[in-house]
């Protein structure tokens, strides 16, 4: 591109916020933690206490005091959403589309190009991943139109694992590791497939989506290490709990909901905990809104081994033997590719309850029957 980079970004419009459902569903019970204390003297141990229960048996939680203001994230929205008001042609150009063979996420994943669980409705989502602003990703996927707001989004993509890295402060703290034994396998630096995200749900009529269930997005567990959802009015999203029941997580103003994905599962052998969740069609008074999503996606280090860490908490539970550690690893990029590849490059978004997904030893259940 010439060096429309360098300009100052276009206006654009600004997005509006929906408002709250006023349906009474069945929330979760999601745990809310203020990180502003995380500095103050004992303040970390104190946080990861608090968090302790939440990650092991929820694996959703909320985080306030992130830093970010909501000015800075409503702006995240209004690029998302100028860029997803671009007419097809363009934003979906074939350059800056996700390479779904090759198990590539970063680019644009378009609507209306797969068909859900074997009907003919078709999937109502686009997306459009954005990586890691760090040299090796020069040759990846950034369109046009996006690169316009190019140092803000940077801004914003390197705060997010900057905040995302506090919290693996306080997962390291809860296995007794060292501090740093998790953020420093998400360096920014370091090649990986963290991304930004912007997501939008196109709605359906009530008879198209009654025919899938009301599935907008169907249920799985997230392929990286934690996933980072500003959260939103928009119902819809959904998690089961450890009884097997759907439940709906709520909105928390401000805040920014967290949830652990698989590789974390992993290396913490099942300790911290990646929930099954997924989409559904939202309560009738939101029924018609174009659902707007931001998303920070943190993956493993692409050179990083993905195996149970040395945590004394660990053995002592039992849930790793002294010697496990030395067991043949995968490695972080291979886990994701092929995870991304198994979930996506289809023209059918299958439903697998009961499956299983494997790669060298480690398994998951996508969704648990
Ligand atoms: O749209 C949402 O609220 C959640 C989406 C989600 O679970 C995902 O993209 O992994
Ligand atoms: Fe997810």
């Amino acid at each position: 591109m010439p060096s429309a980079t360098y300009l100052d970004p276009p206006a654009i419009p600004k997005w509006k916020r929906p408002g709250k459902t006023a349906d009474k569903l069945d929330w979760a019970d999601i745990k809310v933690i203020d990180l502003s204390t995380f500095d103050e003297p004992g303040g970390k141990q104190k946080l990861a206490e608090e968090l302790r229960d939440a990650v092991h048996l929820t694996g959703f939680f909320s985080v306030t005091g992130t830093g970010f203001t909501q000015e800075e994230v409503d702006r995240q929205y209004d690029i998302g959403q100028a860029y997803f008001d671009l007419p097809l042609e363009e934003k979906g150009d074939a350059k800056y589309r996700c390479d779904f063979a090759q198990g590539n996420y970063f680019g644009y994943r378009a609507a209306n190009e797969k068909k859900i669980m074997g009907t003919d409705i078709l999937d109502n989502v686009e997306s459009v991943n954005i990586p890691k602003f760090i040299p090796t990703n020069e040759k990846e996927p950034f369109h046009p139109f996006l690169r316009q707001f190019h140092a803000e989004i940077e801004d914003f993509s390197r705060r997010s694992l900057e905040l995302a890295s506090k919290i693996f402060t306080l997962f390291s703290i809860i296995l007794e590791l060292p501090e740093d034994y998790f953020s420093k396998q998400h360096a920014y630096e370091d090649q990986s497939e963290d991304h930004l995200r912007y997501m939008i749900y196109r709605p359906r009529s009530a008879e198209d989506d009654a025919k899938v269930q009301d599935t907008w997005s169907r249920a799985h567990t997230d392929f990286g290490s934690l996933t980072l959802l500003w959260s939103q009015n928009v119902a819809g999203l959904q998690l089961k709990t450890p009884a097997g029941e759907w439940k709906h997580v709520p909105p928390v103003d401000n805040g920014i909901i967290c949830n652990v994905g698989d590789t974390l599962d992993f290396w913490s052998a099942g300790y911290l905990k990646s929930t099954i969740h997924r989409v559904q069609r939202p309560p009738e008074d939101q029924a018609h809104i174009h659902r707007l999503g931001l998303f920070y996606f943190v993956r493993p280090g692409n050179d990083v081994d993905i195996k149970p860490a040395p945590s004394p908490l660990l053995k002592r539970l039992g849930r790793v033997a002294e010697n496990q550690e030395d067991a043949k690893p995968v490695r972080g990029l291979e886990y994701v590719r092929e995870r991304v590849k198994n979930y996506h490059n289809h023209n059918d978004y299958a439903d697998m309850k009961g499956k299983k997904f494997k790669v060298g030893n480690l398994e998951i259940e996508d969704e648990a029957a």
